[in-house]
């Protein structure tokens, strides 16, 4: 199997600590993270997220997007919960990686949206691929999830992997005049569903 289990560690955050457990990814080097608070492993649904990585909104403040925002709403829900789940995934834009993903930003400051530059790029508009997800739940032994996102594909990626989507909590995105244009096209072209 290409996904290997590596090793588990205490993280201390803002919002409590939890339990970090580390996969690599034989097939491309990648390495991912999940963090976990709370018994994740006793059958009943965990509170979870599927967050990709994002540079730039998760570390470097940028409201290009609203990752960073979402990723802190998701520890702390688990926080609030004292029990769930939150994968990092090493997906950089959409998969594309970081680097693509300036390429991409330069051509949506000259008037792309998020999809058409991927395009114009010669991508597809997301080239996630969440089969890393299969030996990472099965190690943790989550088998029914309460998923927080807005993204229907995540909530298909987690049952091709054989669990239970008990229910789906949208997640709040925080709006301001950089990132409209970017959660307009994700309603519009990604197929996000939003309440807000
Ligand atoms: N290619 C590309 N990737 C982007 C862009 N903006 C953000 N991303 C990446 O998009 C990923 C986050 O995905 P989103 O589509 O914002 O949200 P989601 O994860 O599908 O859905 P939620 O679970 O609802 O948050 C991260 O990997 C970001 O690096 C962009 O303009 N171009
Ligand atoms: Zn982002």
């Amino acid at each position: 199997m290409p996904t290997r289990y590596v090793e588990s560690a205490r993280l201390p955050t803002d919002w409590g600590v939890f339990d970090m457990h580390g996969f690599e990814d034989a097939s491309d080097n990648k390495e991912h993270v999940v963090l976990t608070m709370g018994d994740v492993s006793d059958g009943e649904p965990v509170l979870a997220r599927v967050h990709s990585e994002c540079l730039t909104g998760d570390a470097l403040f940028s409201l290009r997007c609203d990752c960073g925002n979402q990723l802190e709403a998701g520890l702390k829900a688990i926080s609030e919960a004292g029990r769930g789940a939150l994968f990092y995934l090493r997906q950089e834009g959409r998969g594309i990686g970081l680097l693509n993903k300036i390429r991409a930003y330069k051509l949506q400051d000259a008037g792309a949206d998020t999809v058409e530059a991927n395009e114009q790029l010669g991508f597809g508009a997301d080239m996630r691929d969440y089969s890393i997800l299969g030996p990472m739940l099965e190690h943790l032994n989550i088998q029914q999830v309460r998923l927080m996102t807005n993204n229907p594909r995540k909530v298909a990626a987690l049952e091709a992997a054989g669990v239970n989507v008990v229910e789906r909590i949208p997640v709040h995105t925080d709006h301001n005049p950089h990132n409209e244009k970017y959660l307009k096209t994700k309603g519009a072209k990604l197929g996000h569903l939003f309440n807000d």
